[in-house]
């Protein structure tokens, strides 16, 4: 990932922009923030991976991720949803659920957002789960089965799910660390590191499964090695930082633990 230094189009919520950014850079990707509906087609046709985040929604920035959404798709660029508060809210659901049809390549998102995406359940509090992930599994598979893409749910742990021609493929990650929820945009931070990973595994000719995987056990490893010297959030979310830009691939190796549970 970091040899490819993959271009990220992130249409996000406007409280963790400036993290999304950093946590791209640091960890080897470059972002671009291109929200206008006059120009999100053009960069979406450019750009590595794009991240559609419904965190904050603003009907211009609707505007721009059907056309971000639609060019990534004439495009083969691949894309990633981050269903935020997806569930409690008429609006950010209805833009989700409808562009499940439009092929993202992966779905990032907590228990509760997942279980809500695929009908299966109300959603959490505000932001936050009160799922589950092993709870999201079944409704991850579901998601996974109908859109043809990746499906990851995070928490304590997170799960990667494919489930598409003929393939169901499951791996635990274990990693990460408690201090992560308390610093806002992690999660949706590794929404675009998952894009970006997507991005540089496409150009790699390798699964998007693994890039997926990936991008959690990078994001992850990050948080237990700043959870190992922070006491608090301010001081954890510079740890974090510094961590996804020094960490090696061996070093996130043996950080995480990966768990294959396929069927
Ligand atoms: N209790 C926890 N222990 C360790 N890591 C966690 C914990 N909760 C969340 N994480 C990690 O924090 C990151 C953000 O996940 P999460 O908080 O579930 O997303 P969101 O912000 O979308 O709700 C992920 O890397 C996840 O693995
Ligand atoms: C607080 C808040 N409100 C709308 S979007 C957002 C950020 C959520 O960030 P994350 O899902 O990464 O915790
Ligand atoms: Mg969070």
């Amino acid at each position: 990932m970091r040899g490819a230094e993959p271009l990220v189009h992130c249409l996000t919520n406007s409280v963790v922009r400036q993290i999304t950014a950093d946590v791209l850079l640091a960890a080897g990707a470059a972002p671009a923030m291109v929200d206008h509906p006059d120009e999100a087609g053009d960069f979406a046709a450019v750009a590595s991976g794009v991240l559609i985040n419904v965190g904050n929604p603003t009907t211009e920035q609707i505007e721009g991720m059907h056309a971000a959404i639609a060019s990534a798709r004439d495009h083969g660029t691949p894309w990633v949803l981050d269903p935020v508060a997806v569930g409690g809210l008429a609006l950010r659901t209805g833009l989700a659920t409808g562009w499940l049809d439009h092929g993202p390549a992966a779905i990032r998102a907590n228990a509760s957002e997942i279980v809500a995406l695929a009908g299966a359940g109300a959603g959490g509090r505000g932001v936050d789960s009160t799922h589950d992930v092993a709870v999201a599994l079944a409704p991850a598979l579901s998601l996974a089965e109908r859109t043809g893409g990746i499906v990851a749910v995070t928490g304590p742990q997170d799960i990667v799910v494919t489930n598409s021609g003929g393939s169901t493929i499951a791996t635990w990650v274990t990693s990460g660390h408690p201090l992560l929820q308390k610093v806002i945009g992690t999660g949706c931070a590794l929404g675009a590191v998952t894009a970006a990973y997507l991005g540089a595994a496409r150009t790699a000719g390798l699964p998007d499964h693994d890039a997926v995987v990936a991008a959690h056990a990078h994001v992850g490893a990050a948080g237990t090695a700043a959870g190992r010297v922070a006491a608090g959030p301010g001081l954890f979310a510079v740890a974090w930082l510094d961590a996804l830009y020094t960490l090696t691939p061996e070093e996130i190796a043996d950080t995480v633990t990966l768990l294959d549970a396929s069927p």
